[in-house]
Formats: structure tokens, C-alpha cells, sequence
């Protein structure tokens, strides 16, 4: 740590300077006025010499003046450097954490970071303009007044070193403990940052599903924790100062009686004894200080191997040594044998070939977890290949700058996340070079311009709460428009759009259609009919790509392309995504009713029943009675049990088919993660169903009881 200080104080060479030099003067200050006591005393008021009394005077009046001079230069040194040296921790510590990839984030959560930026960096602060600076001239002073109280009278002095190592012994012992301490306050500090996070983030969730009483349990959890170990710490901390301070209180006892038999001996001069009580007090003060300061320097050691940690993470993508430059891409994007892996052991991508024309709309779809998401984050660049390369007109990625690759490439993802700004700099941040025409060019390209302009402050209009005063679609024609500024050659899109409501999900997706031809356009999607007017379209699961085509083509194929389509097929939902119906068709589908008569099926189609679900919403809770069949018309749920996530369903999955026929406790949670329209069917119409058609029980009996068996 103190390393590190000294070599950001090194980069300012004249301020450090200025700052040793005021520090040196007023040590030099401290330890003359006391010698110069003994000269006024012994020289000048027991001969009687008003001269040398003047002339003494004098200098020490000069000396002072000139610390107290020294004093200001060398603190306004100090505040300078010290505010230097803060900002270059600062801003490396931001800089860095830019610099990672996504699993950096993942694994620090935001409270852990605000509090690194916050009380960790505080503690540096002070570190570097209180403790470190006042450690230095009280451990000069120290030294050199321990070297003139020697000179004094050595024995004394000897007397007061041995009592001096008992001054230190208590405040080491308890070293380790207050380190703990600190650690532990710093812990729990994060936690209750994460947990204010939280609550800011998810509001809408607490106050739906009233987790408020939870959440207050845990913030007061937290707070309890955070009173018991402040008072831990703060008892130790106090100890860590008073230990010293009555050990001088002892120590000054011990130096008054032996001092005093040593004047009656004649070894000591009474100018002498005077000056050596008062460098003493002086040297003892110093000693005392120097205890003050440990709490800080190990506060500042606890938050300086914090902020270090994060200082030495190296980022898992780093950029070319020589960068390479990048043309638009004008010919194709591959991946050559593209394999990668989160962890070591379980594999996201396995050898992967795909070659992506320029100028073409692709699609990525496949089941969840198929690896559609990482084979676009690897192009993005979030991440390396563990083998293989992935080159755009045969530049392999990797030896491309990331300002570079950024210049070439824009995406928008499902969550829009927009500035709490105006539209203006929402749009225009970070598009160095783009103007208003270009702005409102983007703006017209994304369909929102018009909307815009009908804004009481138009591209003024100030976005609050990270978007939430727009709807869905506004922000994500917004996101579209500050991807379309930087005039990219590549334009990806990670489903997009799959959490808005189908009008406006259909409207935007003519708009990405749209765009075909102009730039290269690489979609992720799970919705096939967002696919749809893409070519080539590439499946993915397990994994790999088990087809590519058009949509055509891999309908004619009757692989998992054609399987997935007719699963998310035979509904009818309307414009708001609030109401659905299925077909007897798709309802034939199901696995337990396959080979039931057409009017039957038509007649359990009947007593279906619309839901709908917020993100965040649980739709079934594990161990609830079981009474209904749900299928998933539109969105995307989690399996959890035992409050561990089992799997992810989306349109066309169904759940809870078991509550037709028994009632069986339920043996998930099934949580909606973006907004979800499902189809129910109770046991209790059913069952009236079955009366009219035996062969709907006899069918479903039979397959689904053979399950429970
Ligand atoms: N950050 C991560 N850390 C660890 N494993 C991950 C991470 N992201 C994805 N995975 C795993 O990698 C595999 C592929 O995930 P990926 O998100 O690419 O699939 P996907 O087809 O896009 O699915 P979805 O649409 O559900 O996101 C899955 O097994 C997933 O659990």
C-alpha cells in the first residue's frame, strides 16, 4: 500500500517536495524551541546575561514564524497532492472496472462496488492527507527528539525506552482484532448497500407481491449486525488509543522521580531536566499520535486490499498489444470451430461453424439455454473463444481494439437501459462525432422522431427513472436509435423485443426487417415469428447449431426448427398480449391428448382461461394445491425447487399438467421473468368435460398416470 502511495506521490515530484520540506521544518521546530528552553535557563536567567536572553528570544521567535509559514505551504502541498493521489485511485479503480468482462460483474454485486468507490476510497483519502503525512513528522519527531534526549542524559533516557516498549505492547496485541473488526463493519455495510439496491430496483415487486415486512426483516437484520459490530469496533478502536496514553501517563511518573534524583546527584542541570521534560512531552506525544493513527492505517489497509482486488482482476478479454485496424464488414462474419465455456466443465458452445453474410438479417433461435445469447456475446466481444476464432472479413477478433470493434458494432438488448438524462444526450452519448442531423436520422430509422417532436420539450424531454415514464416501445425504439447513431456496420439485437406486447413487438420487428440489406443485423430470439423474415436462421441446442436456413426451408425439414414452430403455433393473442385462445389443432399436439376427436378438443379449447404475469411474478408456488394446466401463450417462466432455478419454459411450454387429474401438491415455483400471457384449464371444468367425452379421461389417464408412476 504504502508502495503504491509513494509511487503516485512520485508522479508529482515538487508538491511531495514541498510537503516533506514543510513537514521537516516544523519537526526541526518542535524539537529546537525545548534545547533552546535549556540555553534560556542555564546561559541566560541564572548568570543574569540579558543579551544572550534577547538574542535566544529573538531566534525562537524567528523559528516559530517560520513553522508556522512552513506549516500552511506545507498543508496546502498536502491537499493538493493528497486530492491528486485520490483521483488517480479513482479514476483507475472506475477505469479498470470498465475494462472487465460480464462474469467480473456477475460475481461483485452493486453495493459491494458503490462501497469500494465510497468508504473505501474515504479511507485512502485519509490515509493519504491525515494519517500518512501526520505518521511521518510524528516518526521524525520522535526519532530525532529520542536522539537529543540521549544527548541529554542518556540514563533517563534509557529508563524511558524501557517503559516506552510497554506503551506498544498493548496496542499490538489488539491489532489483529480491530482488522477483524474493520473487515467485518466493511462486510456488513455491503450487504445493507445491496439490500438498499435491491429495494430501489425492485420496488414494483416488493410493493405487488407485499415483500415489504420481508424486506424491512432483512434491512433491520442488517442493521442490527451493523450497530453490535460498530460498537465491536469502535470499543476496540478506543482501547487501541487509551492503551498508550496511560502507559505514558505511568511513564511520566517514572521519569519525574529518577529525573529528580539525578539533579540531586548533580548528573543534571535544572536548564537540562526543563528541556528533557519538555522534548519528553513532546516525544511522548508524538508516540501517542502515532497510536491515534494506527486505527486509521489499518481501516485503510482493510479498504486498500479491497480496492487491490479489484485492481488486480485481470479482465478475462483483453486488448491486442497491436491493434489491428477494422474496416465495415463488407464480405462475412465466421465463426471457425468456436468452443467456449463459462466454467471448465460444462461447455455453452461446442465447435460451432456458422458463416453470416454481410448485409444479411440472421437469426439466432433455439430452446433456452441453447447457447444462442453467448454465440452473440462472443461476437460482441464479452468474452473469448476457449478454441476456435470468430473473424469479421477474415480479422480475428481478438487482435481487434475494443474502441474499434465498438465503432463497427451496436446492440440492443431485452432490458433498455436509458439514462436519467434528456433524449438528446441519451441518444448522443459516446457518439463522439454524430450531429443533430445524424440524431434525428437515427431517431426517424428507429419510428420514434415523430413521437418525440409531440414531447412538450421534444428531444429535451428529461427520461426518469431509467426509462420507466416511457412504455416498452418508446424505450426500445430509443435504444435502436442510440444503436443506429454511430452509423454501425453490424447491429445485433438479444431479444429485443420479446418483452413487449405483440402489437408493438410486431411493429418493431418490421422496422428491424426493414433495415435488411443496410447492415449487417444478427438477432437473438426464442420467438420464432420474430425469426421468421430472417435468413439465414440458425438453431441452436445443446449448444450447437443443428440447422440453418430460411424459414422456409426449415419448416420443409421437420427438425427442431419445424417442432419449435409448432409448438408456438395455434394460439391467437391480442394486441395487448392480455387475452389468448388455442386451437383444437395445437391442442392436439399435446402429448396427453393426442388422437382425441377434433369437436372434443374444441370444446376443452372453450374452457381455457387468459393470465397474465409481471416479471417477478409467481404463477404456481411449490407445495400449493394443484387444480390447474397451464401453457405458456407468450413469455418466459423459471422452474425452481428447493428455491433453486430447475429450468426456463417459454412460448408454447406447459406446466402443472398432473393438476388435471389428482390433486397434488405442486412440486415447483414457477415465476414469471418477463412478461407472461398463459392459457389455464381447472380440474373442475374438466373433469365436467370428461363426462360428455370418456375418451379425453381415458387418453389423459393413461399417459399421465403412467408419468406418475
Ligand atoms: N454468465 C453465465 N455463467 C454461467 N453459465 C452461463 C452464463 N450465461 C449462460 N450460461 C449457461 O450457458 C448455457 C447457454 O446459455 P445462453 O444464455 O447462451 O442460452 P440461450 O440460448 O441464449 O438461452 P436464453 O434464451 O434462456 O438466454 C446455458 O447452459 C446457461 O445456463
Amino acid at each position: 500500500m504504502i508502495s503504491k502511495i509513494v509511487r503516485y506521490a512520485s508522479a508529482h515530484k515538487w508538491l511531495s517536495v514541498f510537503v516533506i520540506c514543510g513537514i521537516l521544518l516544523e519537526v526541526a521546530y518542535t524539537m529546537v524551541s525545548p534545547l533552546s528552553l535549556k540555553y534560556m535557563i542555564d546561559e541566560a536567567f541564572t548568570p543574569k546575561n540579558a543579551a544572550l536572553f534577547v538574542l535566544i528570544l529573538t531566534i525562537m521567535l524567528a523559528s516559530g514564524l517560520i513553522s508556522v509559514g512552513a506549516g500552511i505551504g506545507g498543508d496546502y502541498s498536502l491537499s493538493r497532492l493528497s486530492g491528486h493521489i485520490v483521483e488517480r485511485i479513482r479514476s483507475g479503480l472506475f477505469g479498470q472496472m470498465q475494462k472487465q468482462a460480464p462474469e467480473f460483474f456477475a460475481g461483485y454485486r452493486s453495493g459491494d462496488m458503490i462501497t469500494r468507490f465510497t468508504s473505501d476510497i474515504s479511507a485512502m483519502e485519509r490515509l493519504i492527507s491525515f494519517s500518512f503525512p501526520y505518521t511521518l513528522k510524528e516518526g521524525i519527531g520522535g526519532v530525532v527528539g529520542l536522539a537529543l534526549l540521549f544527548q541529554l542524559q542518556w540514563k533517563l533516557t534509557l529508563a524511558m525506552i524501557g517503559g516506552t516498549l510497554l506503551v506498544f505492547i498493548g496496542p499490538r496485541l489488539l491489532q489483529g482484532r480491530a482488522e477483524r473488526f474493520n473487515r467485518q463493519v466493511k462486510e456488513e455495510q455491503e450487504r445493507f448497500a445491496n439490500t438498499i439496491d435491491e429495494h430501489l430496483k425492485g420496488y414494483k415487486t416488493i410493493r405487488g407481491l407485499a415483500l415489504q415486512a420481508v424486506m424491512k426483516q432483512r434491512a433491520h437484520a442488517h442493521i442490527r449486525s451493523l450497530f453490535t459490530l460498530g460498537l465491536r469496533q469502535s470499543l476496540t478502536n478506543s482501547l487501541l488509543e487509551r492503551l498508550p496514553v496511560t502507559g505514558l501517563l505511568g511513564l511520566n511518573g517514572i521519569m519525574l522521580g529518577y529525573g529528580g534524583y539525578l539533579i540531586f546527584q548533580d548528573e543534571l542541570s535544572i536548564g537540562s531536566f526543563v528541556a528533557f521534560l519538555t522534548l519528553f512531552m513532546s516525544f511522548g506525544t508524538s508516540v501517542s499520535n502515532l497510536a491515534m493513527v494506527l486505527p486509521l492505517v489499518i481501516e485503510a489497509k482493510v479498504s486498500y486490499s479491497r480496492i487491490d482486488e479489484v485492481m488486480r482482476h485481470r479482465p478475462s478479454v483483453e486488448e491486442p498489444e497491436q491493434p489491428v485496424a477494422l474496416p465495415p464488414v463488407s464480405r462475412e462474419i465466421r465463426y471457425e470451430g468456436v468452443s467456449f465455456g463459462y466454467t471448465d466443465d460444462a461447455a455453452a458452445l461446442s465447435d460451432i461453424e456458422l458463416n453470416i453474410p454481410a448485409g444479411s438479417l440472421t437469426a439466432f433461435v433455439g430452446p433456452s439455454g441453447s447457447g444462442k445469447s453467448t454465440a452473440l456475446e462472443l461476437l460482441l466481444r464479452f468474452y473469448d473463444p476457449k478454441r476456435g476464432r470468430i473473424t469479421l472479413d477474415g480479422v480475428d477478433l481478438r487482435d481487434v481494439g475494443e474502441a474499434e470493434l465498438r465503432g463497427q458494432m451496436s446492440v440492443v438488448f431485452q432490458d433498455t437501459f436509458l439514462f436519467n438524462d434528456t433524449i438528446r444526450h441519451n441518444l448522443l452519448a459516446g457518439a463522439d462525432t454524430a450531429t443533430e442531423a445524424d440524431m434525428i436520422r437515427a431517431a426517424r430509422e428507429a419510428a420514434i422522431h415523430e413521437t418525440i417532436l409531440k414531447w412538450k420539450n421534444g428531444y429535451d424531454t428529461v427520461i426518469t427513472g431509467q426509462g420507466g415514464s416511457l412504455s416498452g416501445g418508446q424505450r426500445q425504439r430509443l435504444s435502436i436509435a442510440r444503436a443506429l447513431i454511430r452509423r454501425p456496420s453490424i447491429l445485433l439485437l438479444d431479444e429485443a423485443t420479446s418483452a413487449l406486447d405483440p402489437a408493438t413487438e410486431a411493429d418493431i420487428n418490421e422496422l428491424i426487417t426493414g433495415m435488411k440489406g443496410q447492415r449487417t443485423i444478427v438477432m437473438v430470439t426464442h420467438r420464432l415469428s420474430s425469426a421468421q423474415q430472417a435468413n439465414p436462421i440458425v438453431v441452436f441446442k445443446d449448444g450447437q447449431v443443428v440447422e440453418a436456413g430460411s424459414h422456409e426451408e426449415l419448416l420443409g425439414r421437420d427438425g427442431l426448427y419445424r417442432e419449435m414452430w409448432d409448438k408456438q403455433n395455434g394460439f391467437t393473442l391480442s394486441g395487448d398480449g392480455f387475452h389468448a385462445k388455442i386451437d383444437g389443432k395445437r391442442l392436439s399436439r399435446l402429448p396427453f391428448l393426442q388422437g382425441i376427436d377434433m369437436e372434443a378438443l374444441e370444446s376443452v379449447s372453450s374452457l381455457f382461461a387468459s393470465e397474465a404475469y409481471v416479471s417477478g411474478q409467481t404463477i404456481v408456488r411449490e407445495g400449493d394445491e394443484g387444480d390447474k394446466l397451464y401453457i405458456i401463450v407468450r413469455g418466459t417462466v423459471a422452474i425452481t425447487r428447493g428455491g433453486e432455478k430447475v429450468a426456463t419454459l417459454q412460448d408454447g411450454d406447459y406446466f402443472g399438467e398432473i393438476a388435471l387429474l389428482r390433486n397434488i401438491p405442486r412440486t415447483a415455483t414457477v415465476t414469471a421473468v418477463e412478461p407472461t400471457t398463459v392459457l389455464s384449464l381447472r380440474r373442475s371444468g374438466f373433469t365436467e368435460l370428461t363426462n360428455q367425452y370418456p375418451q379425453l379421461r381415458e387418453t389423459v389417464e393413461s399417459t399421465l398416470l403412467s408419468r406418475l408412476k
